[in-house]
């Protein structure tokens, strides 16, 4: 009888002067039942086992199927940086270095090269000056790359954020909040809470974008002009939808039992409750893509590279994730 394949799993080790690269050697050193690829420079890597003072043996990878893998080892796709990393000091001409490892990472999601993929966090401002292209993060990354609509969304085990917008100004986010795109979100947030999460019938709150949800019109009209419309349109089609609910008042205790996610108008609206609460369990997850695609909950923590003390559990929680993800995609088939 043959033995069943790991999940084959790429890693991006993100930005290469952060903490990415420590923390996939600290990922490789768990038994986690899974085929890590680390999609990163090999001289990267061993020099971040070398700081953390972790043994690592990595192999190239062949794309040969694994049955088990031994902890302390990796399978490596090099992709040589064009600069060695000074941890702490981002390179910007290592940023088309890093925008390669994504785009390895996602065509080989796409073609069936890998099950899922997972990322380190890079220096988002280091990829702008690099590149010198506007790049607004991972999320939006790998919905162009793959043509989709995609909404990102934080999960603890706790509790699910879905954000309306993204990576913009604030002074942007009003504009950005329409009926067009709120729809979109609220169809991907439903589907994926079904298909991902398992919820038959998911129960939605969603925020409205002023104090006290626009306070009947005097503190802000965007509940009243886009949000409620939205809201009645869907509940139409039988969505299970709360609000809008006013932010300050929609985390505590007895709110949360009423519903499975919220989606949030804008990032800084609830990111904060997760990651005062829950910083080291929380994934970041992008959901609407055609492939399953987590991350950490954190950014570089340039003042923690190379020190190898940075935490490693948000990275094992999104790694984790991807790996029940894949399985639940693989039962439904
Ligand atoms: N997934 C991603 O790629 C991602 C996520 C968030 C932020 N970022 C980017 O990271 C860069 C730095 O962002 P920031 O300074 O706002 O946030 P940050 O998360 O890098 O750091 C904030 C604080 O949290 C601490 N911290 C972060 N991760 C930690 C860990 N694993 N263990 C222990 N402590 C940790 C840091 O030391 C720092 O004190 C920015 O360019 C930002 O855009 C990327
Ligand atoms: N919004 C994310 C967070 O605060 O954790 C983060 O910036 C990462 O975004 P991408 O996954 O799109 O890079």
């Amino acid at each position: 009888m043959n033995a069943v394949a790991l999940p084959r799993l790429a890693v991006t080790a993100g930005e290469p002067a952060g903490v990415g690269p420590e923390l996939l050697i600290r990922l490789a050193a768990t038994p986690l039942a899974a085929n890590f690829i680390a999609v990163a420079d090999r001289g990267l890597l061993e020099r971040a086992a070398a700081r953390c003072g972790t043994a690592i043996e990595l192999i190239d990878d062949d794309g040969a199927p694994l049955a088990a893998r031994a902890a302390g080892t990796l399978r490596v796709r090099h992709i040589p940086l064009a600069a060695e990393e000074q941890p702490g000091r981002p390179d910007p001409r290592n940023a088309a270095h890093v925008l390669t490892t994504l785009a390895e990472a996602a065509d080989g999601c796409m073609s069936g090269r890998y099950d899922a993929v997972v990322t380190a966090p890079l220096q988002k401002s280091s990829m702008n000056d690099g590149l010198g292209i506007r790049f607004s993060g991972h999320t939006e990354f790998f919905a162009e790359r793959s043509r989709s609509d995609v909404v990102m969304m934080l999960a603890s085990p706790e509790l699910r954020v879905a954000l309306a917008t993204t990576h913009l100004p604030l002074a942007a986010v009003p504009a950005a909040i329409t009926a067009d795109g709120l729809t979109r979100t609220l169809r991907i947030v439903h589907a994926e809470l079904r298909d991902k999460f398992g919820f038959a019938a998911p129960r939605i709150a969603v925020l409205g974008l002023n104090p006290h949800a626009g306070e009947s019109g005097h503190l802000g009209r965007e509940e009243i002009d886009t949000i409620v419309p939205v809201l009645e349109a869907l509940r139409a089609e039988g969505l299970h939808l709360l609000g809008p609910l006013p932010a300050d008042t929609a985390f505590v205790p007895a709110q949360r039992a009423g519903y499975d996610a919220v989606l949030a108008m804008y990032h800084d609206q609830a990111l904060p409750v997760l990651k005062s609460e829950a910083f080291d369990r929380t994934v970041n997850l992008t959901l609407g893509l055609p492939f399953i695609r987590t991350s950490v909950d954190h950014g570089t923590a340039l003042d923690l590279a190379g020190s190898g003390r940075a935490d490693p559990s948000s990275l094992i929680a999104a790694a984790r994730m991807a790996l029940e993800l894949s399985a639940r995609r693989a039962t439904r088939g």
